[in-house]
């Protein structure tokens, strides 16, 4: 596959969207972006809902390779969840394969494993290829994401790298943050990494940084041409400090996926 330069970045306007906005141009691609929301400043952005397949197939048209991060981001009732991240990935995959698209970087999500265990003490880091324990139905549509990623690539060669990303915002901000922290230019890199490694087929990778507390193995990312640069220790003082250590006894200290575990559904709209 020759080295993608035109990247449909969807879900734009958001938080993740609005760092990688600014990061990927360095290196080297042009984005058109999309989202449901207009974005300020951004008067050529694509304005559209992924439930749309008549715009999504128009958006798609002619990009190298597609970032999707659209979507519900925080646990959701089912109906809402099936709608934008279920529905929604699925027409985004329809439309890449109708107009030939190459490669997807799917935004999938440490809560598609949110249930398993977070390391303590001697324990190994969890592996890549963990068993599935959604802690959500939000966590659940990143496990649908997957596998729809493995049936575009087994059926059509749609290549995907998915990416469990932990917590990509400009500085942890919890404890648990301090194990599963991407800073924002490591996820520029890992994004970069996914978009020009060869032959994909499609690989599922750890998002972070390469933070001293971290609880998951990043081989399959490191692979991909992946060298984090970033650790999130220069945080651990101040925010241990106020929050105090995690409680192992307490279930949404105990999983990786920190207090999705425990918390009803939060998506506000
Ligand atoms: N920020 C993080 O640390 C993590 C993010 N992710 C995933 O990365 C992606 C981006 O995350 P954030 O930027 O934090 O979320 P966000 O909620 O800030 O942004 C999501 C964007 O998707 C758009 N969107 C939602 N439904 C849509 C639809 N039906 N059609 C078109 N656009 C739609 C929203 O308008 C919003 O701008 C999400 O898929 C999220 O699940 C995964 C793990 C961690
Ligand atoms: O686990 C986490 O910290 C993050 O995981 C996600 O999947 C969410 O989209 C993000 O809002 C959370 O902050």
């Amino acid at each position: 596959m020759p080295a993608p330069r035109t990247v449909l970045l969807t879900g734009a306007a958001g938080g993740l969207g609005t760092l990688m906005r600014g990061l990927l141009p360095e290196h080297g691609y042009a984005l058109r972006l999309l989202d449901l929301r207009p974005i300020d400043g951004e008067p050529d952005a694509v304005v559209a809902d992924l439930a749309d397949k008549e715009a999504v197939r128009e958006a798609v048209r002619g990009v190298d390779a597609i970032i999707h991060l659209a979507g519900i981001s925080l646990e959701a009732s089912f109906d809402k969840i099936l709608k934008a991240n279920i529905e929604g990935t699925y027409n985004l995959y329809e439309a890449a394969r109708e107009e030939g698209v190459g490669r997807i970087v799917f935004a999938s999500s440490n809560h598609a494993v949110g249930y398993t265990p977070r390391p303590q003490g001697d324990d190994p880091l969890i592996p890549i290829d963990t068993p599935r324990r959604p802690d959500t139905f939000y966590g659940l549509s990143k496990c649908f994401g997957e596998d729809l990623a493995q049936l575009y690539w087994d059926k059509y060669g749609l290549e995907t790298v998915s990416v469990r990303i932990g917590s990509c915002f400009p500085e942890p901000t919890s404890v648990r943050m301090l194990s599963v922290w991407m800073s924002p230019a490591d996820g520029a890199r890992l994004f970069h990494a996914a978009l020009t490694a060869e032959n994909v087929g499609h690989t599922v990778v750890h998002g972070s940084s390469a933070n001293t507390r971290l609880w998951w193995d990043l081989t399959s990312a490191r692979a991909l041409g992946y060298d984090p640069q970033d650790d999130s220790e220069p945080y651990a003082g101040k925010l241990i400090a106020e929050q105090g250590e995690l409680d192992p006894d307490n279930p949404a200290h105990a999983c990786l996926g920190g207090h999705f575990v425990t918390d009803p559904p939060i998506w506000p709209y």
